[in-house]
């Protein structure tokens, strides 16, 4: 059960969870103002020390105003746990944004649904395959993964991208799906009843198929013009918080939302760092940020600059462009190795007429030096925009 006030504000729903906390649609008892108040339960529960210190940090960021960074009004404690009180956005994530692309739930025209009404599944839910969820299974995976991990991808939940979908099919619906291919049967007649082991070949053919409808779909150019405008206010919004010093930490497609005037709001900014101390973990040893997102650098716990968020601003393109992560191992310490040691594949190998100047963008952002990559947000600005 929701609480049914937060400090001043009136609880009317809940919006959505992550993996620190809830997100509430609520009022204003002062003004009535309608307010998004983010409680997060997932956070060590605050001395007063803290408390001020979350005060602090806050005031900072009460001061931004940007079109493209999401207000924050106001932050508070509630029976022990922070909470912060933020602009109201009515729209979607970036993911469901772009998947709703060219449909008429995507349209500006009033379809665009609310939080609530949403037709789409939140980011997070979204599978990699075999139906549970890229969070549940790195919950898993970091849990298998124990040990003195200073990971605890349960409090940062991960994200999956949404895309990623056909290649995982499970054997039935290969064989479905092989069945309907209109092709000669190249290893003669398949019994129904024999659940896997379908000729190489058919299967291969079938695969093919998925991945070029798939890829299809990423290349849609109403999906592609959507992708790159909100990309570049992305940049806008970097830019800013950056200029004012702060860097995100913490930057995902679930951390993007754009509204029902395709305006693109960055969320979240600067909680990373409250709910971090100076050597990026928690006060009980977890480490903060986004694992699939983070750069080398943040992973190593190495000082942050804005060169962090570039990267994480990589792998959420290179999601977006090729419909899977730049690294996908299933535990926290491969995906580490990783994301110090590995080349990504080229985007334009797993997307064959993928978008070069967007995957060319994509891969630089994703070097493992700060100093390879693009500088700052408003060269990565110039170079969408070319
Ligand atoms: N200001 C807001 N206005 C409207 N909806 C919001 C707002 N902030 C968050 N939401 C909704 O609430 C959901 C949960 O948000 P929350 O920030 O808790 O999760 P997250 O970003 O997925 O995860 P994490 O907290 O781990 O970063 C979001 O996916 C979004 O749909």
């Amino acid at each position: 059960m929701p609480p049914k006030l937060i400090g001043p504000y009136r609880v009317m729903e809940t919006l959505g969870s992550g993996g620190v906390g809830t997100v509430y649609r609520a009022l204003d008892r002062r003004t009535n103002d309608p307010v998004a108040v983010k409680l997060l339960s997932a956070a060590p529960a605050l001395d007063t020390r803290a408390a001020r210190r979350l005060a602090r940090e806050y005031e900072t960021l009460a001061d931004l105003a940007h079109p493209n960074v999401v207000r924050v009004f106001d932050v508070g404690v509630f029976q022990g746990y922070p909470y912060l009180v933020m602009e109201l956005i009515e729209g979607l994530t970036l993911r469901n944004y772009l998947d709703l692309a060219g449909t008429d739930m995507g349209s500006p025209s009033g379809s665009f649904s609310s939080p609530r009404s949403r037709a789409l599944p939140e980011d997070d839910s979204d599978s990699w395959g075999g139906g549970d969820s890229a969070a549940e299974d790195d919950a898993e995976d970091s849990n298998e993964d124990a040990g003195p991990s200073p990971f605890d991808l349960s409090a940062f939940a991960e994200e999956g991208p949404s895309e990623d979908v056909g290649v995982h099919a499970g054997a039935a619906s290969l064989r479905a799906l092989a069945d309907a291919v209109d092709e000669p049967d190249t290893g003669g007649s398949m019994d129904i009843d024999v659940p896997v082991n379908l000729p190489d070949p058919k299967v291969q053919l079938v695969e093919r198929r998925i991945q070029e409808a798939r890829t299809d779909e990423l290349n849609r150019p109403e999906r592609l013009g959507r992708l790159k405008d909100a990309m570049l206010q992305v940049c806008e919004a970097l830019a800013y918080i950056h200029g004012h010093g702060l860097v995100h930490r913490d930057l995902k497609p679930s951390n993007i939302m754009v509204d029902e005037d395709r305006q693109v709001r960055l969320m979240d900014f600067g909680l990373a760092k409250f709910l971090a101390d100076d050597g990026g973990l928690t006060g009980d040893g977890r480490m903060v940020g986004t694992f699939r997102y983070m750069s080398p650098e943040q992973i190593l716990g190495e000082p942050l600059d804005a060169r962090a968020d570039l990267y994480s601003l990589g792998v959420i393109l290179y999601e977006l462009l090729s419909g899977r992560p730049p690294f996908d191992a299933k535990t926290p310490s491969a995906l580490w190795q990783q994301v110090l040691e590995v080349e990504p594949a080229p985007i334009l190998a797993i997307n064959l007429k993928g978008d070069p100047q967007l995957a060319r963008v994509a891969h630089r952002l994703l070097r493992k030096e700060p100093d390879d990559r693009f500088q700052t947000a408003e060269e990565v600005y110039e170079a969408l925009a070319e």
